[in-house]
């Protein structure tokens, strides 16, 4: 791996291979100035630059190459100029490994006041004290250098679903013109890269448009956006079926926000690379564990004399060393311990199923151990 402080003669160039396909499926690796990215990959949510409730050794443990950081957030707390002053975010947080940090434009959509988008870009207040702000595809990805994020993101627009063609067509388009200024203004320090966003809603014609727009520009890689915004799975399933074969084989694909171990199942199945998704994180600090056999929701008086602990043949403490029962008390009491624990089972969890689905491409076994998750997931939590 790259020491995080490399030069940036010495930092590898950003780069995709592809080990192994099987189906659809993909086996591959990214290379970036931070190290490398197995993939089928899940990349664990650290939106204020850290991930709720884990030290980053935990969250390295677990099997995570690479972790998400928001540039909404960050630039409103503590500000993308205060984290290069301390020497970037990877410094900041004590990660020494890839981050890739969204553009902003989805989280001021969904969290900003008095949004106001433009051809130029998007003027909002901030939800924590009403400041003014703007964000252009420029400033977005200026925002993303300061913070030396490994892989940034265009700033796009995400509408809705469900949602009228004109409105999901004149997203897409200004996504495209905002595509094209962020390729211009992007200075990709060494090992570093840019994705361009698939926009389009549900409309397979306007995904197509979308993927060959963003694939004349040329990207590092492509991202599908619009998705896990309300729709059906089934929709999902459609949209990346109709999408991913637009898009070079030898770029990652990235569907973003997304999702369920259903959902990332399904996507991996369909050819995409990366996933990133607040679900294991938020549910831990919910009292909901995501086990090899679904989901427990550990505030449920069932566990309160369960001694056993939620897997056994877990490699993640958390999973293997506490009771039910003891679970069970601190949701029930509220102790931050209790939060710590699920969210270190929930994410431990992810990784090990994203580590189960690499081996499942590279051994050419996919159909047969998906087959097999599901059939566990179906067994359910007894
Ligand atoms: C939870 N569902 C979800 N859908 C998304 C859709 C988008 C999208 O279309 N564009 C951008 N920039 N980010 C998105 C994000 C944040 C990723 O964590 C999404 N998150």
């Amino acid at each position: 791996l790259t020491r995080p402080d490399a030069a940036p003669s010495e930092a590898p160039a950003f780069g995709f291979a592809l080990h192994a396909t099987d189906g659809t499926a993909r086996r591959g690796t990214v290379t970036t100035a931070h190290g490398e990215i197995r993939t089928p990959a899940f990349m664990p949510v650290g939106t204020l630059g850290t991930v709720k409730c884990l030290y980053p050794e935990q969250v390295r443990a677990t099997g995570a190459d690479i972790l998400l950081g928001n540039t909404y957030h960050l630039m409103l707390r503590p500000g993308a100029e205060r984290v290069a002053g301390q020497g970037g975010l990877h410094r900041f947080m004590n990660w020494p490994h890839p981050i890739l940090t969204d553009s902003g434009g989805f989280q001021v959509m969904s969290l900003a006041k008095l949004r106001k988008i433009t051809e130029k870009g998007v003027t909002f207040q901030s939800h924590v004290d009403g400041s003014r702000h703007e964000l252009t595809p420029e400033r977005s990805l200026e925002i993303q250098g300061l913070l030396g994020s490994d892989i940034q993101m265009q700033l796009d627009e995400c509408v809705a679903l469900p949602a009228d063609r004109r409105e999901m067509e004149r997203a897409m388009e200004l996504s495209l013109r905002w595509a094209a200024r962020s390729k211009a203004a992007f200075f990709g320090r060494r090992g570093h890269g840019l994705f361009g966003i698939v926009q389009g809603g549900d409309d397979e014609e306007l995904r197509a448009r979308s993927a060959a727009g963003l694939v004349e520009i040329g990207f590092d890689g492509y991202a599908l956006g619009g998705l896990a915004v309300g729709e059906p799975q089934e929709v999902m399933f459609r949209v990346i079926e109709a999408t991913a074969p637009a898009l070079p084989a030898d770029r990652p694909r990235y569907l973003m926000g997304v999702g369920t171990p259903q959902d990332i199942l399904g996507g991996v199945a369909r050819g995409i690379d990366m996933f990133d998704c607040v679900m294991p994180t938020r549910a831990g600090r919910h009292g909901l564990a995501y086990t090899r056999y679904g989901k427990v929701n550990l505030r449920n008086a069932r566990h309160a004399d369960d001694p056993r602990p939620l897997d056994a043949a877990s490699d993640c403490p958390a999973a293997r060393d506490w009771s039910r029962a003891y679970l069970h008390h601190l949701v029930r009491t509220g102790e931050a311990l209790g939060a710590m624990l699920l969210t270190h089972v929930n994410v431990a969890y992810y990784q090990s199923l994203m580590a189960e689905l690499r081996v499942a491409i590279e051994t050419g076994r996919f159909a047969e151990v998906k087959a097999q998750i599901e059939a566990d997931w179906a067994r359910g939590d007894i």
